[in-house]
């Protein structure tokens, strides 16, 4: 049976260079899928090609399909703002608008016309809520964003991405500059999300890999040379350069 998100030969560009090549892969729904591999094979170019961000690289194309629900997002009349509404994107540095906490959380409701304040109040506590930020920050949540900390700024993006309730959370390596309580924090919140939501998450840090994902794909030179359950893998993976990766990072 077709999965309901999922990549059918998706390769992608950059100018001739062929960064992706032809990647099938699914992503059941309530799984966190690692994708992991060496520097440079792709695996940032795959995950924002997901919610059609690499488009706004210019030189980059893209040839194959996106299968959400049926549709396929790739194809050229796909509306992208209301794309980027269902699958959301939280990247490597925290990146808040310089905006108050309150107002970052709002944005993209108000956007999509919500004007109501009780409402625009409930989303914004539930969306932080979620984001296990609304303790740290009830109390004053119209203080810019920019005075959290680097691990709360984080939480407060993945909130913003909730705050328009995405199917799917886009994670580019989200944890990496942070430190090991932060790091925990967003790897607990990762594996509460996933109750609600498809999670695809690009980590360098194969012990983070192991604890948070279901599924793992491995990278290598834009080819996905092994996909399957994590605890297999990690365990016993087929093909030898996986191996061979998992093991230098452990040895
Ligand atoms: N904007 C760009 N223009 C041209 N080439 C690019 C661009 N972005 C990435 N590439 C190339 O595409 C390939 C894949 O890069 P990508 O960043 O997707 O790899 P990655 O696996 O995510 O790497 P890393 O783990 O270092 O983040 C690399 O050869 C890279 O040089």
């Amino acid at each position: 049976m077709a999965q309901p998100f999922s990549t059918e030969n998706l390769s992608i560009y950059y100018g001739e260079f062929e960064a992706v090549k032809k990647i099938n892969l699914a992503f059941p729904a309530q799984t966190v899928t690692a994708l992991i591999g060496p520097s440079g094979c792709g695996k940032s170019t795959f995950l924002r090609s997901l919610n059609r961000m690499n488009d706004e690289i210019a030189g980059s194309s893209t040839k194959g399909h996106i299968w959400m629900d049926g549709q396929d997002l790739n194809d050229p009349d796909t509306d992208v703002i209301k794309l980027r509404q269902q699958i959301g994107m939280v990247w490597q540095r925290p990146n808040p608008f310089y905006k108050s906490i309150y107002n970052n959380i709002a944005f993209g409701p108000r956007y999509r016309g919500i004007k109501n304040k009780k409402k625009l109040d409930e989303i914004v506590e539930s969306s932080l809520r979620k984001a296990a930020l609304w303790d740290e920050v009830k109390d004053r949540l119209h203080d810019s964003a920019l005075a959290l900390s680097g691990g709360q700024q984080q939480r407060l993006c993945i909130a913003r991405a909730l705050s328009v309730n995405p199917q799917i959370l886009l994670l580019d390596e989200p944890a990496s500059a942070l430190d090991p309580v932060s790091t925990g924090k967003i790897e607990e919140l990762i594996s509460e999300l996933k109750e609600e939501l498809r999670i695809v998450i690009v980590t360098h840090n194969m012990q983070q890999a192991a604890r948070i994902s279901d599924y793992t794909a491995y990278f290598y030179v834009g080819n996905l040379v092994e996909h399957g359950e994590t605890k297999n893998i990690f365990t016993n993976p087929e093909n030898q350069l996986t191996q061979e990766y998992i093991m230098g990072r452990f040895g």
